[in-house]
């Protein structure tokens, strides 16, 4: 007996293999896609009717600081450096275990809605992150982000305290929970560490998330303190690999790009945040045409300021396109291939297709919507035409985390409430 059939489905599989099936069924069997197709002879506990509508893989967030939720709207209009050392991080220092508890939950809940099944986080307080998405349901890689600015002792807390985390929590909460190493940035992280942290990652054989590249103050910043660029400066430590993650990569020239394929990095755009903070625009048609594996991320929700999915494909694909002045790249498949099969890879599961024996991480998306009529073609509605308030069910190693609108695994208005009474204590705390 199967835990769940969806039936009458529309199936964008995101599988090369596999074109997309209309009217479709997926079983799913402890936590995993058993069986697609046109129809099945299996039996489940739960059938679900899809009417129709769209079951897709469920979308990956590959650069995330969940907790930030508390800092939505917060300190906006400003570049990152001004940002991050004279709002953001002053504000971090004041914030309690509890704080980013309910930060959390709160991203968890929106990502939950708005169709996002698994993200990878850099953040602090992360044992009360890893705690907000063990009783949530969605999946994650995790990450404590480590800073240590040049100094030695600091240096030695924060990889304890990194290597701590990561031990304690990967493949906790069924699975759900795999986790990397989070040193911050080559301009905020010493030479030393960077190394440390990298043999360290892989003794543990765990992954690494590190911003890269973000601003042209840090190409300045690497240039005049070591000669090279953030890239190059990475490379020469045998920092490079596909165990690694690096968010941002705006300031690429054509040979970092080449360094960056020929690694096997897996680099995450961010496209909102670049945007909202005028970091820059990521060469993202460069590196995909060189074989590099982009994947999407909404960063933190100060510097976006939500953390819907869906609005990232849209906006990736256009800026992109203006930014060359050629309306061909990023086509809409390309872009919903960044937001789930190329997000699943840099995060090292499986999931991210509709396919036999992948994770059942999938999504409903609701077409009987004024702005989802007519629908002549799926992928593009996906990328240009829906938004996450669209996604109708959010099932999560085949558990229903929402269903028909109806969040299951979350008390939501209790999250709002706290998270509005959280934010004037924080207020004052800062201010005080
Ligand atoms: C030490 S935990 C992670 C650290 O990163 C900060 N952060 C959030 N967004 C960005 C960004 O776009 N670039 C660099 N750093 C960022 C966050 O506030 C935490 O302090
Ligand atoms: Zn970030």
């Amino acid at each position: 007996m199967a835990d769940i059939i969806i039936k009458n489905a529309y199936i964008l599989t995101m599988d090369p293999d596999r074109e997309d099936i209309e009217n479709g069924v997926v079983v799913i069997e402890d936590g995993k896609i058993k069986e697609i197709g046109k129809s099945t002879e299996s039996k489940a506990d739960k059938e679900i009717d899809a009417g129709g509508n769209v079951v897709m893989p469920g979308l990956v967030n590959t650069h995330c600081h969940a907790g930030m939720t508390l800092f939505r709207g917060y300190a906006d209009d400003m570049p990152l450096q001004d940002w991050l050392e004279n709002h953001i991080w002053p504000a971090e220092a004041k914030v309690s275990d509890e704080d980013i508890y309910i930060g959390t939950q709160l991203a968890c809940l929106e990502m939950i809605r708005s169709g996002t099944t698994a993200f990878a986080d850099m953040y602090i307080h992360m044992d009360k992150v890893a705690q907000a998405v063990d009783e949530s349901g969605i999946r994650a890689a995790l990450s404590y982000g480590m800073i240590d600015f040049g100094d030695k002792e600091k240096a030695d807390v924060e990889l304890e305290e990194g290597s701590r985390f990561v031990r304690e929590w990967n493949g906790k909460a069924d699975g759900r929970i795999t986790t990397m190493y989070g040193p911050h940035a080559p301009n905020t992280c010493s030479r030393d560490f960077l190394i440390r942290v990298k043999e360290q990652a892989v003794k543990d054989n765990v992954r690494i998330h590190i911003h890269v590249l973000e601003t042209e103050a840090e190409l300045n910043y690497m240039k005049e303190q070591f000669g090279v660029c953030s890239i190059h400066f990475l490379k020469d430590i045998d920092f490079w690999g596909d165990d690694v993650l690096a968010a941002h990569c705006i300031w690429l020239s054509d040979g970092d790009i080449k360094i960056l394929a020929e690694h096997g990095v897996n680099i995450s755009h961010n496209v909102t945040s670049n945007m909202k903070l005028a970091s820059g625009i990521a060469p993202v048609a460069k590196l995909l045409a060189v074989g590099a594996n982009v994947s999407l991320g909404t960063d933190g929700c100060a510097s976006n300021n939500n953390l819907d999915m869906f609005e990232e494909m849209k906006t990736a694909a256009l800026l992109q396109k203006v930014s060359i002045m050629d309306p061909t790249v990023l086509p809409a498949r390309q872009v919903l291939e960044m937001a789930t099969v190329n997000g699943a890879k840099a995060l090292g599961i499986k999931s991210g297709m509709i396919k036999e024996e992948y994770n059942a991480d999938l999504i409903i998306v609701d077409m009987n919507k004024p702005h989802l009529t007519p629908a002549y073609d799926i992928a593009s509605h996906m990328v240009y035409a829906a938004n996450g308030r669209d996604v109708k069910t959010t099932i999560v190693n085949g558990k229903i985390l929402m269903e028909n609108y109806e969040v299951r695994c979350l008390d939501e208005q209790s999250i709002i409430e706290k998270m509005k009474k959280t934010s004037k204590d924080l207020v004052s705390r800062i201010n005080s």
